[in-house]
């Protein structure tokens, strides 16, 4: 996007010639107007990179014509030239979107320095919207989110209806489903494009953490805190910020992302101002929200600000139509990823990947397909190279096999412990060990309807070390 055809507007002939002649010396197509009529009359039939336009002209003024080539053409940049070196026209010329001003008299090196800075921010605007309309390909629904069952349908229609909204959005659906990716769809398509995606998992930051991470910090808000911090929020300004496992998140934060979508403000731990942010929210869960509703550990009101367009993704064993084509996709990337050639699968494999119950859904499928290619040597992938799975029927939600529990936490847990490094070192194993156990026994409880008998056994640990660990752990217990 070079600059290369530029519009001169003036009333007085002296200034036309000398910038006329200055400009096309350095190899510019110029054309002159002589009133704001006629250089509107040229905009609307050509296509210029810059116009340079006086404010005082008989008829229009130049701010006039800056109004309608807003209104025209608005990536026409313009710079008005102003004869007293008064501010109040400067300033209204900007604000009325002038990309500058000069004021006269000029000498030509002012107008060569301004040509080359318009040359410099069309190529910029130029790789700006290359990338953007590359990162939008990238995002595109169609290409990235595989599955046509009638279930991910009604999910594309909802993010070509949302996206480009700020409406906030609650995608909810069990672990592995999708549900970052539907957040990042729903990003890249909108106006957002181009400005920050930013991730957090509310469940895998400690409390106490967690409250900085989100809103920042003051320095010396807390033991360690040596420097002023931003948090995520003021980070995905202007962009979008996505809340993973918004269920966990403790109630007295609850109500401070409340105020984030009610005042759009935000203040940084240990600070007393607010700070202003522009974000739109996209909240996952894979809890039953409404049920945390009922046993007030999540705010009803926050329930219902975040639900306004609700997505829910359906488990992968409810959309099994799915699976071939999402088979495929994961073995042509995974081959092309390796640098290896193509591979396929015998029918029967594909039959045995179609009745899996995959309680890990497309993680737990995109997991097994990585594992199977790198492991077999052969072009086609056959039921033994698939089997560690189970046969439909013969395993239940509760018992994913080990192999792919192991690569599903050790993906959450890579994805949520960047950064780590920088953090207190002095008890992470235990930290994170305690973080891993809790939600482990509580979700094993939850799903045995707190029988303390029942969960021992299927965690496989002694009832006394299960009560010794929910004392421990101050894990709160329900009745069944
Ligand atoms: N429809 C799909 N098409 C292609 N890839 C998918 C699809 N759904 C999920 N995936 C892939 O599966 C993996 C898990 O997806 P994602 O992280 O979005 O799930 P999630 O629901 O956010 O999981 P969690 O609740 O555990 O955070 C990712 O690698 C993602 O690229």
């Amino acid at each position: 996007m070079t600059l290369t055809r530029i519009l001169v507007a003036d009333d007085e002939e002296s200034m036309r010639w000398v910038l006329s002649k200055a400009l096309k010396r350095k190899g510019f197509t110029v054309d002159l107007a002589d009133d704001g009529r006629q250089a509107l009359a040229l905009i609307q039939e050509n296509s210029y990179d810059l116009a340079i336009l006086d404010i005082k002209m008989p008829g229009m003024s130049g701010l006039d014509l800056l109004d309608r080539i807003r209104e025209m053409k608005s990536d026409l940049l313009v710079v008005i030239m102003t004869a007293e070196a008064s501010m109040k026209n400067a300033v209204e010329a900007m604000k009325r979107g002038a990309y500058d001003y000069i004021t006269k008299p000029f000498d030509l090196d002012v107008i060569d320095a301004i040509v080359e800075k318009v040359g410099r921010a069309r190529e910029i605007a130029g790789q700006v919207s290359l990338l953007k309309q590359e990162l939008k390909e990238h995002y595109q629904v169609e290409k990235n989110i595989i599955g046509n069952s009638a279930a991910m349908q009604s999910i594309y229609k909802t993010i070509g209806k949302v996206a480009d909204s700020d409406i906030t959005i609650l995608i909810q659906g069990e672990s592995g489903t999708g549900k970052e990716m539907v957040a990042r769809a729903i990003h890249f398509n909108s106006g957002r494009l181009g400005k920050p995606f930013v991730a957090i998992n509310c469940a895998a930051i400690p409390r106490d953490l967690l409250e900085s991470e989100l809103f920042g910090s003051e320095r010396g808000a807390f033991t360690g805190a040596s420097e002023r911090k931003q948090g995520k929020f003021e980070q995905a300004n202007q962009g979008t910020i996505f809340l993973d496992e918004i269920g966990d998140m403790p109630l007295d934060l609850q109500a401070k992302i409340l105020r984030v979508l009610q005042e759009h403000e935000v203040t940084r731990v240990g600070g007393t101002q607010s700070i202003a942010v522009n974000v739109r929210i996209v909240a996952a869960t894979n809890q039953e929200l409404q049920e945390r509703v009922r046993q007030r550990e999540f705010r009803e009101d926050l329930y219902y600000r975040l639900n306004v367009v609700p997505i829910t993704l359906a488990p992968l064993r409810e959309r099994r139509d799915d699976i071939p084509e999402l088979v495929r996709y994961f073995l042509d990337r995974t081959c092309t990823e390796l640098s290896i050639p193509p591979k396929q699968l015998t029918p029967e494999a594909m039959a045995l990947l179609s009745r899996h119950s995959w309680p890990g859904n497309v993680r737990e499928l995109e997991n097994t397909i990585k594992r199977a290619v790198i492991l077999s040597n052969d072009p086609m992938l056959t039921e033994a190279d698939f089997d560690g799975l189970q046969p439909e029927g013969e395993e239940t939600a509760m018992t994913p096999q080990d192999a792919s529990l192991e690569a599903i936490v050790e993906a959450k847990l890579r994805s949520c412990l960047t950064g780590i490094e920088k953090l207190d070192k002095s008890d992470i194993h235990a930290k994170v060990l305690q973080q891993v156990e809790r939600p482990l026994i509580r979700f094993i409880l939850e799903k045995t309807r707190w029988n303390q008998v029942k969960a021992a056994d299927i965690l496989g640990i002694n009832r006394n070390t299960l009560r010794k660990k929910i004392h421990d752990l101050e894990i709160e217990l329900k009745r069944g």
